[in-house]
């Protein structure tokens, strides 16, 4: 096998990160920079820092190199071999895509679906996974427990049955202001001139006519004659007219269709009103009933809507962890509120990942102000290292028709050119009329932009700051920094990862290489989590501490099932032995 591997290998616990010793004089290494070797007959070169940041395990291992015949490492600690299962797993549509397109046409932006009444068949979930869901996301705010444990449920089988590894969002509900139920209708239909009821009263199905229940005790108290109502951030508009005790008289000034639990927000001097319901909790006493129900299932993502600062989101992650069997679940915080613009580089950092909830935000800023705040997010998770989602309103004609309008297509477009992690359907997959149609949109027109920006050798010039709280994690970042630039630059195939947890592998799409990453994780929780982030392809793997086993094994799994054969260039990197090496497949 050729080979050229450069190996961090961190042992003493001196605490000075910048004492490294060198084994080979005529290389040199620095904190924070390297410089490959240059002369072709050095195969490995090998680093020793001194650090105590890395935990008591990785000091512990004995390094050996072997120069001349391409060895890489070897390790006294032997703790996966013996229960090694030469078995690797990886979802059929990655399978299909990389043996169809090869290596580098396959997709690198993570595709989400809404489940609704539209697709929670069966087939109708198969039908989506084929099609490219990574993510199946399913809306507290609609639907009972038991649908929702249903539709898990189906997913799950899905997965075990047919090969996929679709995961799982959770997204509560939250308790910013919105309308009930409209009494078990689907829709209400609001005319110019009409008068409406808003009231906080409870009723029991049917509700009197022109009668909307709001959620919040505080609304009739806080809005004002005067102020305009907004359903779904103007879809619909009122004026507040009279208020009689706990009813809210409003004339339809715009007339529109109302949802069930649609979103209301009040305005007062061209002005979003936020009195006490600013007050309001971001996990309400039925959110963490959901919460709960969701560690019990075990999903892969909880998404916290109308998150206000980064407090809700550590609470969240410190209950997660006492109680979710499975480690983690990741915390996805979703951007749709005034506080979370304002609070955002707290909040990106505190969560494991971000949404851009255009819906909800565009119904609290100016919609003209969405775009910028969209790509300032997008970006700005990048920079932090957490997966970001774009959602709402990508396809919405696609509710209603089988083709999407141009400027959708062109939303869509700036999305993936943006490179965010993931593009997000909502109601074009939950209720809408096309779901698959509206997902194979998604996928095409990721594919074509990605293609495009690597066709054009457009390297981005965006800032990736340092971002490590360690040493140890600065060595990983410098190497996937380096591992990502050079796979550009020899043109590989493939970036191998071997991470246990994942970081190795976020850090490598951070840099959004030209190739794909493939990510060889041993637990099948992460490998789930994976999913969501940008060029990733997830595998599931038993692996050891010794590289040069690891890739032996994985180059025969792959190539007995088509997916790389001889000569395919790639590079590795590992989490476990901090190392990176340059080889084609033998
Ligand atoms: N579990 C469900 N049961 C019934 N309808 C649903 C469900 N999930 C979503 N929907 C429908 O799909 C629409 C779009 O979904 P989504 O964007 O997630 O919710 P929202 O419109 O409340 O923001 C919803 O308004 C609702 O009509
Ligand atoms: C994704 C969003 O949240 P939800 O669909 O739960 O309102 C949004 O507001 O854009
Ligand atoms: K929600
Ligand atoms: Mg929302």
């Amino acid at each position: 096998m050729m080979s050229h591997a450069i190996n961090f290998f961190v042992s003493s616990p001196s605490r000075s990160p910048s004492n490294f010793t060198i084994s080979r004089p005529s290389v040199f290494v620095s904190t924070g920079s390297l410089r490959l070797p240059v002369k072709k007959s050095l195969r490995t070169l090998v680093v020793k820092a001194s650090t105590s940041d890395l935990d008591e395990s990785q000091s512990s291992k004995v390094l050996v190199t072997d120069n001349g015949s391409g060895g890489v490492l070897s390790s006294v600690t032997q703790e996966y071999g013996s229960n090694n299962v030469a078995s690797i797993e990886v979802d059929t549509v990655t399978e299909a895509e990389l043996k169809e397109n090869g290596f580098r046409s396959t997709r690198r932006t993570k595709l989400i679906c809404t489940i609704g009444p539209a697709t929670c068949g069966f087939e109708q979930l198969e039908a989506l996974a084929v099609e490219g869901m990574n993510v199946a996301r399913i809306n507290m705010c609609h639907g009972t427990r038991e649908w929702h444990q249903m539709v898990i449920e189906r997913v799950r089988r899905l997965n075990e049955e047919k090969g996929f590894a679709v995961a799982i969002m959770m997204d509560t509900e939250g308790s910013e202001i919105h309308m009930g139920d409209l009494g078990g209708a689907s829709s209400a239909k609001a005319e110019d001139g009409e008068i409406w009821n808003f009231t906080v009263r409870a009723f029991d199905p049917p509700l009197p006519e022109h009668t909307i229940t709001v959620n919040y005790d505080g609304f009739a108290e806080d809005v004002k004659v005067g102020d305009d109502l907004l359903v779904d951030g103007g879809m619909v508009r009122f004026e507040v007219i009279e208020k009689i005790g706990p009813d809210v008289k409003c004339l339809c000034t715009d007339p529109g269709l109302l949802l069930p639990r649609a979103n209301l927000t009040f305005w007062r001097d061209g002005k979003l009103v936020r009195e006490r319901n600013a007050m309001l909790p971001t996990i309400s006493s039925k959110d963490w009933l959901d919460i709960d129900f969701g560690i019990a299932e075990g999903v892969d993502f909880i998404a916290v809507s109308f998150v206000k600062s980064a407090e809700v989101i550590k609470h969240l992650k410190s209950y997660i962890k006492a109680r979710a069997r499975d480690g983690d679940i990741a915390v996805i915080a979703k951007i749709e509120s005034i506080d979370s613009l304002r609070n955002l580089e707290e909040i990106i950092q505190a969560s494991d990942g971000a949404m851009v909830a255009r819906g909800d935000l565009g119904a609290q800023i100016p919609l003209e102000q969405v775009p910028s705040e969209q790509q300032k997010i997008v970006q700005l998770c990048r920079q932090l290292n957490r997966p970001v989602i774009v959602a709402s309103q990508l396809l919405e004609s696609m509710i209603e028709y089988p083709i999407p309008t141009r400027a959708e297509v062109a939303d869509v477009s700036e999305a993936v050119r943006q490179r965010g992690d993931a593009l997000m359907l909502s109601g074009e997959s939950a209720m809408g009329q096309f779901p698959e149609k509206a997902l194979t949109v998604l996928r095409n027109v990721s594919l074509r932009i990605e293609r495009r920006w690597r066709e054009q050798k457009r390297h981005e010039v965006i800032e990736l700051p340092s971002i490590a709280s360690s040493f140890s994690d600065s060595i990983s970042e410098e190497i996937c920094n380096s591992a990502a630039k050079m796979a550009n630059n020899l043109e590989v195939d493939a970036l191998f990862v071997y991470t246990k947890n994942g970081h190795m592998a976020s850090l490598l799409s951070r840099c959004r290489p030209d190739c794909p990453i493939f990510a060889f994780t041993t637990a099948t929780s992460v490998r789930r989590r994976l999913n969501l982030q940008w060029g990733l392809m997830p595998f599931r793997l038993n692996y050891s501490d010794d590289m040069e086993s690891n890739l032996n094994k994985t180059f025969s799994l792959l190539k007995a099932r088509g997916m790389i054969k001889s000569g395919d260039l790639i590079i590795a990197v590992s989490d476990m032995l901090q190392s990176i090496q340059v080889m084609n497949v033998p």
